[in-house]
C-alpha cells in the first residue's frame, strides 16, 4: 500500500494543484493521444500487411509466366539435344517451341518491365533473356552435351529468379500456414522435382538419339535418378502439408499425385530397363513424350491448381484486413474516440454542475438560508458530500432555532431579574433602589420639561406597637395592604411607589403641583383609614399613615436629595404633630 502510495505521489501532487477543468483537459488529452496512437499503429500495421499481401499477389503474377517459361525452354532442352543427336523428325517441334517461348517470353517482359524493379530481378532476368538468345542463336552449333548445359544454366538462373521474386516480394516471409505451404510448393519443391524430371528427359533423350552412354553418363544417370526420388519424397511431402492446411484442395492434390507419380514410374522405367541396362530400344520421341506428360502433369498442377489457389487465399487475407482496416480505421477508432471524448466531457460537465450546486448552496447558507437544500443530479460520491452539507445545514438550522429560543427564554429571564432586583419582595412594589434611580432619571426629565415633581414620604404611624400586638405576620400583612393602597392611589404613567425602608413608604408623582400633591394625599389617607385595621395601641384604634410631600419644578444644577429632605422633613412634622395626618413641605420651588 506505502509503495503504491509514493508511486503515485507525483500524479497526486500534480492532480491536487489543477483545477478541475485542467485536470480532466490533461486526462482527456492523454487519453486522446493514447487512443489515436493505438489506432495509428493499429492501422499502419494493417496498411503494412496489406501492403506485404499485394507484394506477395505480385510475386505470384510474376511466377506463374516465369514457371511456363522454365517449362517450355525445359521441353526445349530435350527437343534440341535429341535433334542434334540425330533426331532430325523434332526440327519443326523445336523451331515451334522456340516460338512458344518467345510468346511467354514476351508475357513475362510485361510483368517484369511493369514491377521487375520493385522485386529487384530486372538483372537477373535480362541475363537470363541473353542467355536464352545466345542459345537461340548458337544453340545448333552446339554439342548435344553442351546445349544440354547451357539450357539447365539458363533454367538455373530462372529457377533462382523464382527464388528471388520468393524473397524479394515476401512470399518466403508469409505468415499463415496455409499459403506458406502453397508457395513452397508451387514455387520450390515442384519447380525442383520437375526439373530433375527434366533434365533425365534431356539426357535420356540425348543418349536414345545417340544410342551411346558412357561411364560418366551412367553415373549422372544414376545420380540423377537418385536426386528426382529425393526431390519427389520432399514434393510429395510439401504437397501432404498443402493438403493438410487446405482441405478445400486436399481432393485435387489427392487426385493428382498417383498419375504423377505412375507417369513419373513410366520414365524411371524406361531409363532402368532401357538407358541404364543399355539397351536403347526405346523411341526418343515416345521417351520425350513420356517424360513431358509427366512433368506437364506437375506444371498444370501448380498453373491451375496451387498459383491460383495461393492467390486467392492472398486476396481473401487482403480483403479481410481491408475490411479490419476500415473497420477500425473508419468505425471503431473515431467512434470510440467520440465516445471516449463524449464521456469525458459528460464527466467534466457532470462534476463541475456538482461542484458549481455545492458552491451555490455554499453562498445560500452564507446568506443565511439554511433551508433550500442542494439537490445534485448525480449518483457519485458528491451526492454524498451534498447530503451531508444539507444535513449539516438542516442541523445548524435547529441549533440556531434552540439558540434563538434559548435567548428569547434569557431576554425574559433578565427582565423578570431586572424587576425583581427593583422589586419590594415583601410589597411587590419598587424598592429603595429603584426609588433612588427612577428620582435621578425623573429629576432630570421634570428640569428639563420644566414640570413639577412631586415626592411623598409615607409612614405607619406606631407600627412598633402593632407589631408588638399583632405579631409580625400581621404587621407585613398591614405593610402589603398599605402598599397596595399606595399603588393604587398613584397610578399614573411614570410614577413610582416604593418601600422605601421597614414600614417606610415613598412616591413620586410626576408633573403633579403641592396642590394636587396634597389631594393626592389626602386619598392615601383616606384609602388607609378605608381600610380600617384595628390597631388598639393607636388613639386613633385603627391604622394610620403620617404623610409628608414636596413639590417643586427643579431647576438645573439642583439637586434630588433637597426634595428628598424636605419631604422627610415633612413627614417628621407629620410625626411631631399628631400622627394620622400631611404636612406639605413649606418651600414650592426653590429648595434650600
Ligand atoms: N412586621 C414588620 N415590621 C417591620 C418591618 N420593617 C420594620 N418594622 C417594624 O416597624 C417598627 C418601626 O418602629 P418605629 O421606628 O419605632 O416607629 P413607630 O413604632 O411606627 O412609631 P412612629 O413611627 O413614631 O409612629 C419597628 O418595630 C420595626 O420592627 C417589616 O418588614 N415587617
Amino acid at each position: 500500500m506505502k509503495i503504491f502510495q509514493l508511486l503515485l505521489a507525483p500524479a497526486v501532487a500534480l492532480m491536487g494543484r489543477l483545477r478541475y477543468p485542467y485536470k480532466f483537459a490533461t486526462i482527456g488529452l492523454l487519453g486522446v493521444v493514447a487512443i489515436v496512437y493505438l489506432f495509428l499503429v493499429l492501422t499502419s500495421h494493417l496498411q503494412a500487411s496489406m501492403d506485404t499481401g499485394h507484394r506477395e499477389q505480385l510475386g505470384v503474377m510474376l511466377d506463374k509466366p516465369l514457371l511456363s517459361l522454365v517449362q517450355t525452354i525445359q521441353q526445349h532442352r530435350s527437343l534440341s539435344v535429341a535433334l542434334l543427336g540425330g533426331v532430325k523428325s523434332l526440327t519443326e517441334k523445336r523451331i515451334n517451341k522456340a516460338t512458344e517461348i518467345h510468346e511467354v517470353i514476351t508475357a513475362v517482359d510485361q510483368v517484369v518491365v511493369a514491377h521487375g524493379a520493385e522485386l529487384n530481378v530486372l538483372t537477373d532476368w535480362q541475363l537470363a533473356k541473353a542467355h536464352w538468345e545466345n542459345i537461340q542463336a548458337n544453340g545448333l552449333q552446339m554439342s548435344a552435351r553442351t546445349n544440354r548445359d547451357t539450357h539447365t544454366a539458363v533454367i538455373k538462373e530462372l529457377l533462382s529468379m523464382v527464388a528471388r521474386i520468393g524473397d524479394n516480394s515476401f512470399l518466403v516471409l508469409d505468415p499463415n500456414a496455409n499459403s506458406y505451404y502453397l508457395m513452397d510448393a508451387a514455387t520450390n519443391k515442384l519447380p525442383a522435382a520437375l526439373e530433375i524430371v527434366s533434365q533425365l528427359r534431356a539426357h535420356g533423350a540425348e543418349v536414345l538419339a545417340t544410342k551411346s552412354l558412357d561411364e560418366t553418363g551412367r553415373v549422372e544417370f544414376v545420380g540423377e535418378v537418385a536426386v528426382l526420388r529425393s526431390k519427389l519424397e520432399e514434393l510429395d511431402a510439401a504437397l501432404q502439408r498443402v493438403a493438410a492446411s487446405n482441405p478445400k484442395v486436399a481432393p485435387r492434390i489427392n487426385q493428382f499425385l498417383p498419375p504423377f507419380h505412375a507417369s513419373i514410374n513410366d520414365v524411371l522405367k524406361i531409363v532402368t530397363d532401357d538407358i541404364l541396362s543399355a539397351r536403347f530400344t526405346a523411341d526418343t520421341e515416345q521417351f520425350i513424350e513420356k517424360t513431358t506428360t509427366a512433368i506437364d502433369r506437375g506444371y498444370a498442377q501448380s498453373q491451375e491448381l496451387l498459383l491460383p489457389v495461393l492467390h486467392e487465399l492472398l486476396e481473401t487475407r487482403i480483403k479481410q484486413m481491408q475490411h479490419q482496416y476500415f473497420e477500425s480505421a473508419i468505425l471503431a477508432g473515431p467512434a470510440f474516440l467520440m465516445l471516449f471524448i463524449y464521456l469525458a466531457t459528460g464527466a467534466y460537465l457532470a462534476v463541475m454542475s456538482s461542484i458549481e450546486s455545492l458552491r451555490e448552496g455554499a453562498d445560500r447558507m452564507a446568506e443565511g438560508d439554511l433551508i433550500t437544500p442542494i439537490a445534485l443530479a448525480t449518483k457519485d460520491e458528491l451526492r454524498h458530500v451534498a447530503v451531508s452539507f444539507n444535513h449539516m445545514s438542516e442541523q445548524l438550522a435547529r441549533r440556531i432555532k434552540d439558540a434563538q429560543q434559548h435567548s428569547t427564554e434569557l431576554e425574559a429571564l433578565n427582565l423578570m431579574l431586572k424587576s425583581l432586583s427593583a422589586t419590594d419582595g415583601l410589597t411587590g412594589i419598587s424598592n429603595r433602589r429603584h426609588f433612588d434611580e427612577a428620582l435621578a432619571t425623573e429629576w432630570q426629565r421634570a428640569a428639563r420639561l420644566k414640570q413639577p415633581i412631586t415626592l411623598g414620604m409615607l409612614d405607619v404611624d406606631w407600627f412598633k406597637k402593632y407589631n408588638d400586638q399583632y405579631g409580625h405576620l400581621l404587621g407585613d400583612e398591614c405593610l402589603q395592604r398599605i402598599a397596595k393602597v399606595l399603588a393604587n392611589s398613584i397610578a399614573r404613567t411614570g410614577d413610582v411607589v416604593a418601600r422605601y425602608g421597614g414600614e417606610e413608604f415613598a412616591f413620586i408623582a410626576l408633573n403633579c403641583d403641592s396642590k394636587q400633591s396634597q389631594l393626592i394625599a389626602n386619598n392615601i389617607i383616606k384609602a388607609v383609614e378605608a381600610l380600617w385595621l384595628p390597631h388598639q395601641m393607636s388613639e386613633f384604634g385603627h391604622v394610620t399613615v403620617s404623610i409628608g410631600v414636596a413639590s417643586i419644578i427643579p431647576k438645573a444644577g439642583d439637586a434630588a436629595h433637597t426634595l428628598l429632605k424636605a419631604a422627610d422633613d415633612a413627614l417628621y412634622t407629620a410625626k411631631e404633630s399628631g400622627r394620622n395626618r400631611i404636612v406639605i413641605a413649606s418651600f414650592d420651588s426653590t429648595p434650600e
